[in-house]
């Protein structure tokens, strides 16, 4: 891509924390100067959205609540730009002719869409790694069918594809994920137990949005992570390890059949994986601050625990069953979440659910296509609702 040529480009999810600095590097890289902005979507922040779509003259701009299309709609009259709403809306947003799409909607919502994105050949440049935990394989394939490449977002997966070449795939001998162990990285079962939204949602090095965040509170996130891992790099479930490391500098490492290890650093900021992935597979110079190594001093690693963050015991039984269990655990710790912001579960009592319904559809075969997930997913919503609502009337 040279500066002068137009890249054409879509993000799904721009008023979330991703959509956000996504928007940021675009800016930072040359904005409309270099870059045509096919659609954005939001949900709930309408404000934002339009702000958004009018700062780089986005063609579309899309609320995922059907609700508040007109509001929308008012917000946006005389400007040119083009709306739409709800789940037809987003479908409109990701078939737009976007050579490149970040996926940044938050939770399964955002499969549908990005599934879309994919079928017609864009690159997919991926956060929400919900997409490759509950349809797995077959959303490697619709990407590679589609043409497009897939690239990973996440932090923890960018520093792994990038230290992982692939002219040295077949040395690849291990896949190194780091977790800081988020806000109670230290803490009993007894203290976690009694702990509210507010004080889960503090992540000790990251700022990122809600559901993310306690994700990284009780190690949901992690767990989520390995199983992203398993087919963004198609590795076994036992080249996966997980590695506490409180500062969150190390983003992740490969470990290679020779002894060696490859790690990428840098500040806890998406914009440098961001970048990444939107000038792949060139690197761009972004404004992000650079470590001081002598002011860092150290960095620390410890061993994870599974009894205090049953979630990565979980992942690992959703890796070694395969099934749906993927699909099952996800949708499961989705609708525990909800409960547990709601105030209707306590802050462990969201394993627990993702175990029990785990457990409940250990027999559910492997997805043969994406309705298969799409009845998975829903009915481990059932299941979780009916868990919590059993909990609560305990
Ligand atoms: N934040 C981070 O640093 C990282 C995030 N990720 C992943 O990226 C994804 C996004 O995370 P993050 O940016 O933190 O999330 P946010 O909650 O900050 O943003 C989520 C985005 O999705 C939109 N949205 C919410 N609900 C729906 C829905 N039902 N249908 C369509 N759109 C919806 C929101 O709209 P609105 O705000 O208008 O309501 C917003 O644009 C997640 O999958 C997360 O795991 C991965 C690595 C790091
Ligand atoms: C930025 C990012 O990719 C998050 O997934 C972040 O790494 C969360 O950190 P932990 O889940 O390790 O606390
Ligand atoms: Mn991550």
């Amino acid at each position: 891509m040279t500066k002068s040529e137009h890249h054409h480009i879509t993000i799904l999810g721009s008023t979330g924390s991703i959509g956000c600095s996504t928007l940021d590097v675009v800016a930072q890289l040359g904005g409309r100067e270099r870059f045509v902005v096919e659609a954005l979507t939001g949900n709930g922040n309408i404000g934002l959205l339009c702000e958004q779509a009018k700062a780089v003259g986005a063609r579309l701009a899309v609320t995922a609540d059907e609700g508040r299309y007109l509001e929308l709609k008012s917000a946006l009259a005389g400007t040119g730009i083009a709306v739409a709403a709800g789940p037809s809306g987003l479908q409109e947003a990701a078939a737009r002719a976007a050579e490149w799409v970040m996926a940044a909607i938050v939770g399964t919502a955002g499969l549908a869409p990005t599934l879309t994105a994919a079928r017609r050949g864009a690159d997919i440049a991926l956060a929400n790694k919900e997409c490759l935990v509950s349809a797995g394989a077959l959303f490697v394939r619709a990407v590679a069918e589609g043409g497009g490449r897939l690239i990973p977002v996440d932090s923890e997966h960018s520093a792994i594809f990038q230290a992982l070449e692939d002219d040295q795939r077949h040395a690849l001998e291990r896949i190194i994920l780091t977790a800081s162990g988020g806000p109670f990285r230290t803490w009993s079962r007894e203290a976690m137990a009694g702990v509210t939204a507010e004080i889960a949602r503090a992540h000790p090095n990251w700022s990122m949005g809600l559901k993310i965040s306690i994700g990284s509170a009780s190690m949901f996130n992690k767990a989520l992570e390995m199983i992203e891992a398993k087919h963004l790099f198609d590795v076994a479930p036992e080249q996966i390890e997980v590695i506490v490391h409180p500062q969150s500098i190390v983003h992740s490492m490969v470990g290679y059949t020779d002894g060696s290890v490859l790690a990428q650093l840098g500040a806890p900021d998406m914009r440098t994986a961001i970048g990444y992935a939107l000038t792949y597979p060139a690197r761009p110079a972004l404004n992000v601050e650079r470590l001081d190594f002598a002011k860092l001093a150290r960095l620390d690693f410890e061993a994870p625990d599974e009894v205090r963050f049953p979630a990565l015991r979980l992942a690992r039984t959703a890796l070694t069953r395969g099934g749906l269990q993927g699909a099952a655990m996800n949708a499961a710790e989705e609708t525990a979440f909800e409960a547990f912001i709601g105030g209707r579960i306590g802050f462990l009592d969201m394993a627990d659910i993702a175990e029990t319904v785990m457990e409940r559809m250990i027999d559910w075969p492997a997805a043969g296509d994406m309705d298969d997930v799409f009845a998975g997913d829903a009915a481990a919503r059932r299941f979780a609702t009916e868990a919590i609502g059993a909990r609560a009337a305990a």
